[in-house]
């Protein structure tokens, strides 16, 4: 099988991550890439590492352009992808599209209203394989909502603890420090010179970043109890890497052992999700690059919390890699085809 797929948003750091793990995919030909205001120019002027699709010229984002492929990307910016996918739908009813962003991920209408505002413009496959019964979903599906980078980390690191009862979950809290890539490519004030370097810097506090009731309705699907989140990112002067410290009040009877074992029964046959050995704490830069997620839980014995460490690459887990994962369970190949399980260090 060979699936032609196209990469709207080619020039941004989400669709070089996409690229680099397509190029070295044995089942994919890399048809039309395509941007904003750098159509025209050639790819290798964004992403030079790219260096086999470096000649590539980049062309217009738009349903014409995107036609007569297998697969689509989106990695276009927030509120683009509604309109662009239905376009496309109208005009080729067999494209399967899996969308970087956010436009589809909430299934509440009044949750897209109060954290992103406008029309909510529906709901897709959430592509996170490893909450429980999504793997069967994205089978086969045509659609595809890859998760946000921080919902990726956050709710793998508290799934299995919520899962099986061990904690309250009324009372998550999650601080994760990202990289600076996860704010995109584009100019922004609070990421220049000397604003972010050499510098932590916390932003949408106090339950402000719309990455909550993302979190939330994750977690909320693998329990009857109500899911609240106090959720904090900081911007740290890195390239790329998030590191989540997640924890929440432990139930009564919950010891090391059984949270350890949650975490064990959880992910032991995930091949992404790895729970670290015991006394070894994960770090960003074993991750980067690959699309892994890893994990160490312990119990705070003094204040009765479980504690959780997780670390990913928001690019390849946290988006790319994720995205490619769905594409290979959407068409029927081996999940994890192209996908590194080896990072990059130090
Ligand atoms: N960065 C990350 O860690 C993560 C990103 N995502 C999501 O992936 C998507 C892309 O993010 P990211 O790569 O970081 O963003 P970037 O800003 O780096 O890239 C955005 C891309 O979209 C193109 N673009 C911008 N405006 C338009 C337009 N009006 N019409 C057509 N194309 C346009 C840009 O092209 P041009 O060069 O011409 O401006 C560029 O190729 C976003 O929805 C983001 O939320 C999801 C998880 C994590
Ligand atoms: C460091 C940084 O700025 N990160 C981004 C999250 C990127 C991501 O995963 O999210 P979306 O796909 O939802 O944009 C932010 O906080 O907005």
């Amino acid at each position: 099988m060979s699936l032609k797929v196209a990469v709207a948003g080619a020039s941004g750091y989400a669709g070089g991550e996409l690229l680099r793990l397509l190029s070295g995919h044995p089942e994919v030909e890399i048809g039309a890439l395509t941007a904003g205001g750098s159509a025209g120019t050639a790819l290798g002027l964004h992403h030079p590492h790219l260096v086999p699709l470096a000649g590539r010229i980049l062309v217009e984002t738009s349903a014409e352009t995107l036609a007569g492929h297998d697969v689509v990307f989106l990695a276009l910016p927030h509120g683009q992808s509604a309109d662009i996918s239905a376009q496309l739908g109208a005009l080729d009813s067999t494209v399967t599209v899996i969308d970087c962003g956010a436009d589809f991920r909430l299934i509440e209408a009044e949750a897209w209203v109060e954290f992103y505002g406008g029309k909510h413009a529906g709901h897709w496959p959430y592509g996170l394989p490893e909450l429980p019964g999504q793997r069967d979903k994205l089978r086969g599906t045509n659609r595809v909502a890859v998760p946000g980078c921080y919902p990726t980390v956050s709710t793998l690191a508290l799934l299995p603890a919520v899962q099986a009862g061990l904690v309250d979950p009324g009372q998550l809290v999650v601080v994760a420090v990202s990289g600076t890539s996860g704010a995109g490519k584009a100019p922004k004030a609070h990421l220049m010179g000397a604003e972010v370097m050499g510098s932590a810097t916390a932003y949408g506090v106090g339950g402000a970043h719309r990455h909550t009731p993302e979190i939330e309705q994750n977690l909320g699907m693998v329990t009857d109890e109500p899911v609240s989140v106090s959720f904090t990112p900081v911007l740290v002067p890195m390239a790329r890497g998030i590191l989540a410290t997640c924890s929440a009040p432990v139930t009564s009877g919950t010891t090391e052992e059984s949270l350890r074992q949650a975490y064990e029964d959880a992910y032991g046959n995930e091949p992404f999700v790895h729970l670290l050995p015991e006394g070894q704490w994960p770090q960003t830069q074993a991750t980067l690059g690959a699309n892994t997620v890893q994990l160490q839980v312990t119990l705070d014995q003094r204040i009765g919390r479980a504690v959780i460490v997780a670390a990913m690459d928001n690019l390849t887990k946290g988006t790319a890699g994720a995205a490619v994962q769905c594409m290979n369970l959407a068409a029927g190949l081996d999940e994890t085809l192209a996908l590194p399980l080896v990072g990059v260090a130090p």
